[in-house]
């Protein structure tokens, strides 16, 4: 655990002495709470999604988010383009499979693109791993349904060896998969009744790839979210909550990290 805490605590300071440029190619119900949160990381958003243009500004990117939520045939046609420029040039790349449990059209993409590119961080909640892991339709919707901890450990286990990827699956307890699994019990159930909270985190996410390729670096992009929530007052009404959070973002110092994270390594 000392190790995790040793690099987490140089991703931050570096993440912080740095303003990378992060390509998000997202949904419109998340975008503007996403591009607030890699500002308030000291990082600078650009949210272009027009295929005559995001192979430019892929290239001149340091992280790249794809975000499946609201997917449509015009976002599809840009994130081939910059998946491939992201690839070409060692960008690192955050696949978040936003209703991938409720649409085949997302899930037989995500299939496509994983076959083709090699993709650093695949990201989604329970139900989302699972239908990657199973190539099968689990939900109705984009939220997730209950599932054992320790079968989707399985599941992200799996396509961490099938994939190569860091595989991050958000839930109650997140698991962040790759050689080595850890489980990280921060966060607030608050956050599951606000819309796009887990697509916010993939931004984090892609931030903190932009400074290393690592673990640790996903581990710090969940637990920054996580921690910023739990910080704010329980008393309050949901969308006080979400101001609470996103100041709490802005602001959060590593020692509160430190201090507050609740991490656990298990076997693989
Ligand atoms: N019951 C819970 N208790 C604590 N934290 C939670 C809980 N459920 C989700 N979270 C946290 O909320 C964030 C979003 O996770 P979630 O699994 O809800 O993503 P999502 O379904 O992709 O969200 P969205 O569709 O709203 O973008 C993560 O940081 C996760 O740790
Ligand atoms: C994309 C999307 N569709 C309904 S809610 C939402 C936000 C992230 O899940």
């Amino acid at each position: 655990m000392d190790n995790l805490i040793q690099k987490m605590s140089e991703i931050y300071s570096d993440l912080y002495n740095s303003n990378n440029l992060i390509h998000c190619l997202t949904n419109a119900i998340s975008i503007n709470d996403m591009a607030n949160a890699v500002l308030s990381v000291n990082q600078s958003p650009f949210m272009a999604d027009n295929p005559r243009e995001v192979e430019d500004v892929t290239k001149n990117s340091d992280s790249l988010l794809v975000n499946l939520g609201n997917i449509t045939d015009y976002r599809m046609e840009s994130i081939k383009k910059s998946l491939r420029i992201a690839n070409e040039n060692n960008i690192p790349i955050t696949l978040d499979l936003v209703g991938v449990s409720a649409s085949k059209l997302r899930l037989d993409f995500t299939l496509k693109i994983l076959q083709k590119y090699t993709i650093t961080c695949i990201k989604g909640n329970y139900s989302e791993i699972k239908s990657l892991f199973s190539k099968d339709l689990s939900t109705k919707g984009v939220d997730s349904r209950k599932l054992e901890v320790d079968d989707v450990i399985n599941y992200c286990n799996n396509l961490h060896e099938k994939y190569h990827s860091i595989v991050v699956a958000t839930g109650h307890t997140d698991i962040v998969c790759s050689d080595e699994i850890y489980l990280l019990n921060n966060g607030d159930e608050r956050l599951s009744k606000i819309t796009a909270t887990g697509c916010v985190v993939g931004s984090l996410i892609a931030c903190t790839l932009s400074v290393s390729q690592s673990i640790e670096a996903c581990v710090l992009g969940v637990t920054m979210m996580n921690i910023s929530c739990e910080m704010v007052d329980k008393s309050v009404g949901l969308s006080s909550f979400k101001i609470g959070l996103y100041d709490n973002l802005s602001k959060i110092k590593w020692e509160q990290i430190k201090e507050n994270i609740n991490a656990r390594k298990v076997e693989s």
